[in-house]
């Protein structure tokens, strides 16, 4: 039996005598591990199945500490009969039998393990290099204690050192931008209820300079409890702060004149058409003026078009000052521009316009060069008294500026009422 189990271990086990060093029996395990015939180890010092061959010295040592210890347990390298050099782990142990001493040593080939280890430290190293080095900064959050883990290069983005970042959730959600906070945090709580499949937004961050920047921020809960609630949620932020200044200001030039800064006509059809519907829901009139600057032409030819473009600046610069933050000012085309006012009924938009066109007749241009005065003739028609439409209520405001051109200049018309014979007027005024 003793010679059954002897033969069948997993290990290879030598019998040795610790005066020589030399193998007294073998098992067969440890004949594979080493490509030998039995003959070729047997009566054989152990020491030279070691790669690091010790000279007899050394072994008196080494047979020393293993009396002093139940087992000692040392790794070497066998040399295979091929060449090969075996990792081993070899635990020894001594004992006495018939009047002689006994060492026992019991081998195992540790070469997997090794490698299992080396990749092991392999892919620590690679997450290690992933956490501090990837683009992206990785957040994983305890949904239950609310506490989060904050990768090196997260805290990197946002200007922080490797653990001045508090791990927790309201490190992140005290810093959210106050415009951007609430969608925010609704599209986060969206996935955590199950309606949504992914977390993503794009969304301003404050960081330790109190600077905000943009991030695109996505993620998934990765853990459940037995119970099917999400424990634990996984995420990667990345700073996209150039891209979207770039964005912003493409989109900006996109929707805006670039001489006076006001939006432009492209922009100015879509916020009609969503103001209009906007006061037809609150039952509430909303005015419109389009204006226009008298002879400017004469101003471009008699003071070159780069002054003539200065006085279009200030233009839309006092008007802009006149008006309130909710009216929309917008450069319509050369030298027209209109003027979109919420909420506000014909008696209050004529009193606005007047105080715009006096504004304009009284303004310096001193600074600017030996200019004539500069005057501009307003057309003013107000939602529902006017138009019912978009397009009727800027055919008004317009007939109503031709008015306004026709009669003198400098002045203001107002569109005929929005009734059969008005628009038959209007019409013949076109004509
Ligand atoms: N400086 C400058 N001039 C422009 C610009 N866009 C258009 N214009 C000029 O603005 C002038 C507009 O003239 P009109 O509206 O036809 O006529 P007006 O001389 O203003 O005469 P009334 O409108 O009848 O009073 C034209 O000479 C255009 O060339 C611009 O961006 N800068």
């Amino acid at each position: 039996m003793c010679a059954t189990l002897f033969k069948h271990l997993p290990d290879g086990v030598f019998l040795i005598d610790p005066e020589t060093s030399c193998v007294l029996d073998c098992n067969e395990v440890a004949l594979k591990h080493v490509g030998m015939e039995r003959s070729e180890i047997l009566n054989q010092s152990v020491l030279k199945l070691h790669v690091e061959v010790m000279g007899l010295d050394q072994w008196a040592s080494l047979a020393q500490a293993v009396r002093a210890v139940e087992h000692l347990v040392f790794v070497v390298h066998h040399r295979h009969k091929s060449g090969a050099e075996v990792p081993v782990e070899i635990k020894t142990s001594h004992f006495w039998q018939d009047g002689r001493e006994y060492f026992l040593s019991i081998a195992r080939n540790i070469s997997t393990r090794q490698a299992q280890e080396r990749a092991g430290h392999r892919d620590e190293a690679q997450l290690r290099y992933a956490l501090n080095e990837a683009l992206d900064g990785l957040w994983d959050w305890n949904l239950q204690t609310d506490e989060v883990f904050f990768s090196p290069q997260l805290a990197r983005m946002l200007g922080y050192g490797p653990s001045e970042m508090t791990p927790h959730r309201d490190t992140w959600s005290a810093n959210l931008h106050p415009e951007d906070a609430l969608w925010v945090r609704k599209v986060l709580q969206e996935h955590i209820d199950g309606q949504r499949s992914r977390y993503n937004a794009e969304y301003r961050l404050r960081n330790r300079n109190g600077h905000y920047i943009w991030v695109h921020d996505r993620g998934r809960v990765c853990e459940h409890n037995d119970d099917g609630q999400p424990i634990r949620m996984l995420g990667m932020m990345r700073n996209v702060t150039d891209q979207k200044t770039m964005e912003l200001t493409l989109q900006a030039m996109a929707s805006h004149d670039p001489l006076t800064g006001l939006l432009n006509r492209r922009e100015g059809e879509q916020v009609l058409d969503r103001q209009l519907e906007l006061c037809r829901r609150l039952a509430v009139p909303m005015g419109m003026c389009f204006f226009d600057l008298d002879h400017f032409k004469r101003i471009n030819d008699e003071h070159g078009h780069a002054l003539g473009d200065k006085v279009l600046q200030r233009v839309a610069q006092t008007i802009s000052h006149e008006v309130r933050s909710t009216d929309a000012l917008f450069r319509w085309d050369s030298d027209e521009f209109l003027l979109l006012c919420v909420d506000t009924a014909e008696s209050d938009l004529l009193v606005l316009v007047e105080k715009l066109r006096a504004k304009i007749a009284a303004t310096h241009w001193q600074d600017l060069g030996q200019l004539p005065g500069i005057t501009c003739s307003f057309g003013v028609a107000v939602f529902p008294d006017h138009a019912d439409n978009a397009d009727n209520l800027f055919v008004a405001a317009d007939s109503a500026l031709y008015r306004a051109k026709a009669q003198g200049r400098n002045r203001v018309e107002v569109a005929p009422k929005n009734t059969p014979a008005a628009a038959a007027a209007q019409t013949s005024d076109n004509k």
